[in-house]
């Protein structure tokens, strides 16, 4: 049987992303169920598993890109040199993606100060994506089992949220994360919608009425479609148990309000996916860990619920 081939991107050499490539080719379950092939340097891999005194990895699982001159990576460092090399490892895998090469892309993390660096004009994965794919509209979701949040807005700057909050940006992301949550339950999934401001607003007390005048039409809208969505809740409250319980998935109005309950509650299990492309990318829900980069203690367990995420998500594995 051919398993499917997944690109997983090593992220940026300087953080964890290539010791938890490293780990992750080491995983028979893995291995059982589909061909990971890791977009990177194999030179970086190699110094790193000698370093770590780990077995080297098998080069029928690593594209080398040769992105990036080895000796000069510094662990823990912002470097525009490892933002480029992430990029490029990235911008090979959506082409392969789309070229149907392979199957999904699972992506490491790469550290957004040294692409910024590097001079992408791109804050992540996320945006990257929704313009090298010509996506329409797509959007940021976190799943785990115990909590899943989409994003109205993800990386931008407190000041910049109410601008971006439209009626049918959230109606958009509300259908998206209803038809991904569809597929991942088998059900007709039930969405809450978080309000912006403190207490929802209560009726025009904080904010500018942005829950009457564009939050409360967005979620009358998606309800008319049918989408067993309702809001917009307080977010203070929103996420207690007894609202966690019956919900699917959260629409969240920026990064944080989602964010926040999600690592609190499910940091090892979480699963970053982009919804609305032409292919499937999911990703880890952490970030570069420069503070324990290269020391071997990194946890693999996200990047190896992306990977199975990815295999589902593609239709290679049973739901
Ligand atoms: N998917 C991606 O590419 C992501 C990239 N980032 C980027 O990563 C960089 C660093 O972000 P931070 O805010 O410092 O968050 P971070 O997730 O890198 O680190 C936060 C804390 O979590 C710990 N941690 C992270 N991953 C871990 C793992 N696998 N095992 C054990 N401990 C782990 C770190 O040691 C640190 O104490 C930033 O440039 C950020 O934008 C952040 C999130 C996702
Ligand atoms: N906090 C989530 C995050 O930063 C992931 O961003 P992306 O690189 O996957 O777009």
């Amino acid at each position: 049987m051919t398993l499917p081939r997944i690109a997983v991107t090593m992220g940026d050499p300087a953080g964890v992303g290539p010791e938890l490539c490293l780990r992750l080719l080491r995983d028979a379950h893995v291995r059982s169920y589909c061909h990971p092939i890791v977009y990177g340097d194999s030179a970086l891999l190699r110094r790193i598993a000698d370093h770590l005194h780990w077995p080297r990895p098998d080069p029928a699982h690593v594209l080398d890109l040769n992105a990036i001159n080895t000796q000069s990576v510094v662990p823990g460092r912002v470097m525009a040199e490892c933002g480029a090399a992430a990029y490029r490892y990235f911008t090979q895998a959506i082409d392969d993606a789309l070229a149907g090469k392979v199957a999904a892309i699972v992506t490491a993390p790469l550290n957004k100060k040294s692409l910024h660096a590097a001079g992408i004009p791109f804050p992540g994965h996320t945006e990257i994506l929704a313009a090298r794919t010509n996506a329409e509209r797509s959007c940021m979701m976190l799943t785990a089992d115990a909590i899943t949040c989409s994003l109205v807005t993800a990386h931008v700057g407190y000041r910049d949220v109410p601008q971006l909050l439209t009626f049918e940006r959230i109606v958009d992301v509300i259908e998206l994360t209803a038809d991904a949550m569809r597929r991942l339950r088998g059900r007709p999934p039930r969405l809450l919608v978080c309000g912006l401001n403190p207490h929802a607003g209560e009726r025009g007390l904080f904010g500018d009425r942005e829950e009457e005048r564009i939050i409360v039409p967005a979620v009358a809208a998606a309800c008319a479609k049918p989408i067993d969505v309702s809001g917009p809740l307080p977010p203070d409250t929103a996420f207690l148990p007894k609202y966690r319980k019956d919900c699917d998935a959260y629409i969240c109005m920026y990064h944080d309000q989602g964010l926040i309950p999600l690592k609190a509650l499910a940091f090892e299990d979480a699963v970053n996916v982009t919804l609305g492309l032409p292919i499937v990318r999911t990703s880890v829900d952490h970030g570069t860990a420069f503070d324990i980069a290269w020391q071997g203690v990194a946890d693999v367990s996200s990047l190896l619920k992306a990977v199975g995420l990815a295999a589902k998500l593609s239709g290679e594995r049973p739901v």
